[in-house]
């Protein structure tokens, strides 16, 4: 379990999080969808430890926890191959065994040998957003946090990624927290979509298990992002019931 406890977290022009609360369950994919600067990569680098809270906790007890940024983040100079593997050189398992599990990753990921053995250079933005995913799920964590990584790709590249993402939480039984600000990314992904207000962020809509793609989960969702209280009021009110 993930759990973010009464978390205010204050930059120096003022609080990005004040009281928030949220758990995520094993297993559970949960997408934050929030406007642009509400506090999302925050909240992400919150649970991973990478910032304190200015006031209350963040309590992380997945055994291991993975990050994806959006950019994918790759070192230039090795092959694809190599940029998954190396992910497991702090777990001590040899060399070989990394390369066999990275390989058998990337085999899964739609990529050739010839692939493999590419730097990223060499590489389509999808391959590399790929390679990075692969890097992230080779180490077989528990908790995956995704900070936005389809967003400088193009509309059907990210449809293939997102599809590639929901195989592999559903297969491993991960959790997976997702961080974007695109309505439609967020319906397709999630299992549970928490939709955030603008700075400081604080959740304004809820919604577990809602069909995907559902026009309707699109439209609260949408909604509940204008963040105007009336609005969100009127067209919220049939999700309640
Ligand atoms: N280290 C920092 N120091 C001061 N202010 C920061 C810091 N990191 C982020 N901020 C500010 O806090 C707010 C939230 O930033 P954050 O990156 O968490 O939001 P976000 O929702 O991920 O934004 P985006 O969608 O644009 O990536 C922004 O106004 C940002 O400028």
């Amino acid at each position: 379990m993930l759990r973010f406890e009464d978390v205010t977290l204050r930059y120096d022009d003022g609080p990005v999080l004040a009281g928030f609360d949220l758990a995520v369950a094993p297993g559970e994919l949960v997408v934050l969808l929030g406007p642009s600067g509400c506090g999302k990569t925050s909240l992400l680098r919150l649970a991973c430890g990478l910032a304190a809270p200015s006031s209350g906790r963040v309590v992380n007890g997945f055994g291991r926890t993975a990050v994806v940024f959006q950019e994918p983040r790759l070192l230039p100079w090795w092959p694809a191959l190599d940029n998954v593997a190396f992910a497991l050189a702090a777990q001590g398992v040899t060399r070989a065994t990394a390369r066999h599990r990275a390989r058998a990753l990337l085999d899964r990921f739609g990529f050739t040998d010839a692939d493999t053995r590419k730097r990223p250079a060499a590489l389509s933005g999808g391959m590399q957003s790929r390679v990075a995913i692969a890097r992230a799920l080779v180490v077989r964590p528990d908790l995956v946090l995704m900070d936005e990584p389809f967003a400088a790709l193009d509309v059907g590249l990210r449809r293939d990624l997102q599809d590639l993402v929901r195989a592999a939480v559903t297969e491993t039984g991960l959790a997976a927290l997702f961080v974007t600000h695109d309505v439609t990314e967020a319906v397709r992904l999630a299992d549970r979509l928490v939709v955030l207000s603008a700075r400081p962020a604080r959740i304004v809509h809820d919604e577990r298990n809602q069909p995907r793609d559902e026009p309707a989960a699109m439209f609260r969702a949408a909604a509940a992002l204008l963040d105007r209280p009336v609005v969100r009021a009127a067209l919220l009110a049939p999700a309640a019931g």
